[in-house]
């Protein structure tokens, strides 16, 4: 099965998962560079405010083409609740052009129900996994179970 793991950071928890999970599974990874300034505090807000009114915002060209690929890992913190703006962009740019999807994200609470739900309905897949990790286990390591379970199921999705 042919991978791609797909993800946005504004301060490394994301990014830190995205590679853990590219490493387990020797894949491609794809990071999404914003062209927005979202740094300090400012861009804290405005983060959230974009996120919470569904804004997309311009990202990068990408390198990979997301229909070569028989699954897309998409990685994203939670915003207000939602995904992370440039996340949004990404999937609505693809959306047509995505075989199976499964979905990671790291917050600093324990709600990613309303991320997952945002998610889902701006792809309009079913994703085969999905996991949320909290900042804290990112931080001290004890997010690696959980890696290992979501990549279990990933892998008996290609039996
Ligand atoms: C603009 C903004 C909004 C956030 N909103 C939430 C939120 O609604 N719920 C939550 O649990 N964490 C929220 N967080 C915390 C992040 O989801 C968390 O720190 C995440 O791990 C950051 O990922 P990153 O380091 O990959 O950018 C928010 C962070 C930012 C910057």
């Amino acid at each position: 099965m042919k991978i791609l793991v797909a993800f946005y950071s504004r301060s490394g928890n994301t990014k830190r998962i995205a590679e853990s999970i590219s490493e387990s599974l020797n894949c491609d990874i794809e990071e999404i560079v914003d062209t927005e300034k979202r740094g300090g505090v400012i861009g804290y807000i405005k983060s959230g405010y974009e996120a919470f009114r569904g804004k997309s915002s311009k990202i990068e060209d990408t390198k990979n083409d997301v229909s070569q690929y028989d699954l897309v890992i998409i990685g994203t913190p939670v915003w207000a609740g939602k995904m992370a703006v440039p996340i949004r962009t990404y999937i609505t740019q693809n959306h047509a052009k995505f075989n199976n999807m499964a979905f990671f994200s790291t917050a600093g609470g324990t709600n990613f129900d309303s991320t997952f739900s945002d998610m889902k309905e701006v792809s309009g897949a079913s994703p085969i996994a999905e996991i949320g990790v909290r900042a804290k286990e990112v931080q001290d390591g004890s997010y690696k179970p959980k890696i290992a379970e979501f990549l279990t199921k990933i892998q008996q999705s290609d039996k």
